[in-house]
Formats: C-alpha cells, sequence, structure tokens
C-alpha cells in the first residue's frame, strides 16, 4: 500500500492525517498550541512551536498507524494564511509570527491607501487593505521595530517556514502569496510597483512555486526526528482556505464552500481574475493552476465559542456543551449574538468592534447562550452569502467543513439560515484532506486534482433547509444585521479601555 500525509497547520492546531490510494483517512493526529495575546488586537505565535508540534504529531502518527514509511511517498501542507514569519540572512526567525487574527495594523492599512490608492490596489491584488494581510504587518514591523526590519532578508507564511524546516528549501506558493497585498494575483508574480509606492524592498519577497510542485525532500535530520524516510517527496501545498477547498471538491464554477474553523469562510470557486466584486470579499488564487476564489472571512467564528466554553464551561467537552441545544428554539428564546470577539473583516471591515449579546434575560440559561453564539456566526457568515447572492451568484448547495461540520445542529442550523442544501462529507477536515490531494496528485497518482477528488471524496450526509426555521431566521437575521451600526460607536469609544 502506498500513503501520501496532509498537514493542515492550523490557528488552534496542527492536524496530520494519513491517507491511502483510495482517500480513506488511515490515521490522524492533533497537536495543539497557544495564541499568544499580549494586548487587545494582538495575536502571535511562535514559529518554533508550530515545526515542534508537526514533528512530535508525525512521529506519533507513524508510530501508531504502524505502517512502513517507504510506503509514504508525499507530503504537502495546508496552512494558516498571512501570518508574517520574519527571516534574517541565515533564515532564522526574526521575531514570534503575526498572524491573521492580528488586528495592529489600521494605520498602516490608511498609509497603503494613501499611498497606493484604493483603485490601483484593487486593480493590482483584487484585495482591500485589510490589517489581518501580510503587507501591513511587514509595514508594522518596518515603523515600530527598525532594528528588526533592517535585519530582515526575506518573509513567509506560517506553512512554508514549517516546510523551509523540512527541506531547507524556501518558497512561497501562489494562493498564500495571493493573501500578503504584495501579488499581483491575475499575473501571478510579486508587484514591484506596490513594493515601491509602500516603501518595501521587493528582494523581501521569496521566490514562487505552484502548489502541486515538489520543492525537494526531507532534510536528514528532520526525517530522523520523525521516523520519515528521508526520500519521501515534499509538495508546497496551500493557504488553509484554498486546501479546504481542494478537500471539498470546490473545483468547478457554481461551487460553494463554508468552513467553521477558528475564522469562519464562504468561499465560492472563480474561473478566472476578472470578476468584480469591488473590493466587498475577498479573491484568491486557487491550489489549482489558473483558478481563483472569492471569499467572505468571520474573524472569530470556532474562536467564539471556544472562547464561551473556555470562559464558561473550562471543564466541559463540545460535544458535552452542544448536547442539549437541539433543543432550544430557533432564536434562542430572543437572545442575539456578534461574534466579533478579535474584529471584523466581512461584510464589515472594523478591527475595533466587538461582540455583544443582545437581549440576556434572567430566564436564559446556558443552553440559550451556546445557541445564541452558533446562530451569531452563521448569521455572520449568511452575510457574506447575501453578498455572494446580491452579485448574482446562484448558491442552492454548500459544503460544510471544519470544527463547526461536527455538529448535526450546527449543520441543520446553517441549512436554515443559508436557506441551502448543506454536504457534510465523510472527513471534516479539508484542508488536511486538500494537501493530501496535492501530495497523490503531485505523485502522479491522478492526472488531475478532479480525478482525485472523485475518488477520494465522499458524501457522508446532506442536511435539507427546513421551510418553518427559514421563515424565523430570515426575520431574525434582520435583527442581527442592525447590532453592528448599533454598537459600533459605543465600541470604537471603549477601545481605549481595552488592555
Ligand atoms: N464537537 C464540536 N462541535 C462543534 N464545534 C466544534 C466541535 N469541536 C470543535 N468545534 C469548533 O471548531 C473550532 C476548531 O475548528 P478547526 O477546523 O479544527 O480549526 P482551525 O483549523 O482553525 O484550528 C473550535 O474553535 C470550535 O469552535
Ligand atoms: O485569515 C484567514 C483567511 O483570509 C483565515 O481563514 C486563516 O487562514 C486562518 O484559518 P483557520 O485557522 O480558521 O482555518
Amino acid at each position: 500500500m502506498k500513503y501520501v500525509i496532509g498537514v493542515d497547520l492550523g490557528t488552534s492546531a496542527v492536524k496530520i492525517l494519513l491517507v491511502d490510494q483510495q482517500g480513506n483517512v488511515v490515521h490522524e493526529v492533533s497537536k495543539s498550541y497557544p495564541l499568544i495575546q499580549e494586548k487587545t488586537g494582538y495575536n502571535e505565535q511562535d514559529p518554533q512551536v508550530w515545526v515542534d508540534q508537526t514533528a512530535a504529531g508525525l512521529s506519533d502518527l507513524l508510530r501508531e498507524a504502524d505502517v512502513n514509511t517507504s510506503e509514504v511517498e508525499g507530503i504537502s501542507f495546508s496552512g494558516q494564511m498571512h501570518g508574517l514569519v520574519l527571516l534574517d540572512k541565515n533564515h532564522d526567525v526574526l521575531r514570534p509570527a503575526i498572524l491573521w487574527n492580528d488586528t495592529r495594523t489600521t494605520e498602516q492599512c490608511q498609509h497603503i491607501y494613501q499611498q497606493v490608492g484604493e483603485k490601483k490596489l484593487l486593480e493590482l491584488t483584487k484585495n482591500p487593505a485589510l490589517e489581518g494581510f501580510t503587507l501591513p504587518k511587514l509595514l508594522w514591523v518596518k515603523e515600530n521595530e527598525p532594528e528588526i526590519y533592517e535585519r530582515a532578508s526575506t518573509f513567509v507564511l506560517p506553512k512554508d517556514y514549517l516546510r523551509y524546516k523540512m527541506t531547507e528549501k524556501l518558497h512561497m506558493e501562489y494562493s498564500d502569496a495571493a493573501g500578503t497585498l504584495l501579488l499581483n494575483i491575475g499575473e501571478k508574480q510579486w508587484s514591484k510597483e506596490i513594493c515601491e509606492m509602500v516603501g518595501i524592498s521587493a528582494e523581501l519577497c521569496p521566490p514562487l512555486v505552484a502548489s502541486d510542485e515538489e520543492v525537494g525532500t526531507l532534510t536528514a535530520s528532520f526525517a530522523e526526528r520523525t521516523g520519515l524516510n528521508p526520500s519521501t517527496r515534499v509538495f508546497a501545498g496551500g493557504a488553509d482556505n484554498a486546501c479546504g477547498a481542494i478537500g471539498s471538491g470546490i473545483l468547478e464554477d457554481g461551487k460553494t464552500l463554508c468552513s467553521i474553523g477558528t475564522s469562519g469562510v464562504v468561499l465560492s470557486y472563480e474561473q478566472g481574475p476578472d470578476k468584480d466584486f469591488q473590493g466587498k470579499v475577498h479573491y484568491f488564487n486557487h491550489g489549482v493552476e489558473n483558478a481563483y476564489y472569492t471569499m467572505g472571512v468571520t474573524l472569530s467564528a470556532g474562536h467564539s465559542l471556544s472562547w464561551f466554553k473556555d470562559v464558561f464551561a473550562p471543564d466541559v467537552d463540545f460535544d458535552d456543551l452542544l448536547a442539549e441545544v437541539g433543543s432550544v428554539p430557533v432564536g434562542a428564546n430572543g437572545l442575539l449574538f456578534t461574534p466579533y470577539l478579535v474584529g471584523e473583516r466581512t461584510p464589515h471591515a472594523d478591527s475595533a468592534i466587538r461582540g455583544s449579546f443582545i437581549g440576556m434575560d434572567s430566564s436564559h440559561r446556558r443552553d440559550d447562550f451556546v445557541r445564541a453564539v452558533m446562530e451569531g456566526i452563521t448569521f455572520s457568515l449568511n452575510e457574506s452569502i447575501d453578498i455572494f447572492r446580491r452579485n448574482g451568484k446562484q448558491i442552492d448547495t454548500i459544503v460544510s467543513i471544519g470544527g463547526g461540520a461536527k455538529s448535526e445542529v450546527w449543520l441543520q442550523m446553517q441549512a436554515d439560515i443559508f436557506d441551502a442544501t448543506i454536504v457534510k462529507l465523510a472527513s471534516e477536515q479539508g484542508p488536511g484532506m486538500g494537501a493530501a490531494m496535492l501530495a497523490a496528485y503531485g505523485c502522479g497518482w491522478f492526472d488531475s486534482l478532479s480525478a482525485c477528488a472523485d475518488q477520494f471524496l465522499q458524501e457522508a450526509a446532506t442536511y435539507q433547509p427546513k421551510p418553518e426555521n427559514v421563515e424565523r431566521y430570515r426575520e431574525l437575521f434582520q435583527l442581527y444585521k442592525a447590532v453592528y451600526g448599533q454598537t459600533a460607536d459605543i465600541n470604537h469609544e471603549l477601545m481605549r479601555y481595552r488592555k
């Protein structure tokens, strides 16, 4: 038997899948790591921890699955996007990585608009300047930590750093480079024009490769540390949302994905770079050659539920926390939640907005709060679906993945709020599966990623919208949408009282 490995370097954990030639997940391992949150809006991680936890996870995976390592042909990656990993001339890390959900860079985003202009920025990158993207982070370091910036010789994104430590080959690939705001996504080249206009040396930008490109094999020391064979073939991989799309079969026009991980995204396949969403949704290169995708992002999706659990039910696991949510009626007995715990991206690009519970009543119990949190996250994602539909996209079927797809109640809630059929796949680990598929395709097991998807991906269940719930949620969605406007000023004022 032959195997490939998909490594998904997420925000809460690295998840590693061992997949056979039929697409069966033979074994999986997850190793978590913390967020470093020194101040409000700050979110960092130590890149060395990603490498150590991945090495530990691979070692556990191979030992527990008890496979012959010479049968593991290839390995590839999916990674949390946008995180800035700054490296010196020896490729040593210069400071903790500044992550996608870090929103300290509002001033730098304004600087980008002033220097480049909104129209030009959209023309070149197809995206607006958002705090989470990599370029504003580079500018923040340049302004606030000039002694570190001066020592920088290049930058990479989280999974690129991990791959570098495994192979000693340094690259970035298109689907993740698209989220830096420095890539001309249509031409698939670093934009020298943007570098010049914002004052970043183009020499900092690393060499670019395609997601399915073979970049080398493992170093002897990493192979020894994990038990993998040093000749294991290593493929570049992709951004977690591009890999989530591959691992969910979002490989042709008309296909839509909803992923509820730490962040939440609604993502739709695009054939080319030429559609115009006026920057209201993100527009990135896919992990499939010459394809693209558009997506809306809820910054704190699963993170809102994890936050609620950590603060109010630390000793309860997710299954127990959600056990009675199905018996709470639609609308959580009049309780609304907005999931803006770390600011928001779509549809409100606002780093200072924060979350609210509206309508708390002394009759409310923990289950009402849990349902309200789940509904609020799903309403937020519905705002992205709304943008797609208003721009002419037909969305009647959505593949749902991520931690949120583990719960039947949440899957039905998605069907009712999105008013669409929800498809659950046999594995909810889309990004890890997408990474494994890139390795399988790269190893030549299939002629195309679509052929691989036909073999690897199976529908496990579908959830149909229930008309009476759809109607109630339609009314509640109008109230949900009003909360942002009614709480924005108060939240902006409260900003100066935060840590
Ligand atoms: N059993 C469960 N039911 C519902 N939601 C869950 C469950 N387990 C985890 N989650 C949610 O999924 C999120 C983690 O999703 P995951 O896709 O693993 O995230 P990431 O890739 O960002 O690390 C958690 O924050 C939590 O809110
Ligand atoms: O910032 C984005 C997309 O633009 C996030 O989707 C990150 O890519 C992190 O993803 P998860 O850890 O939630 O999967």
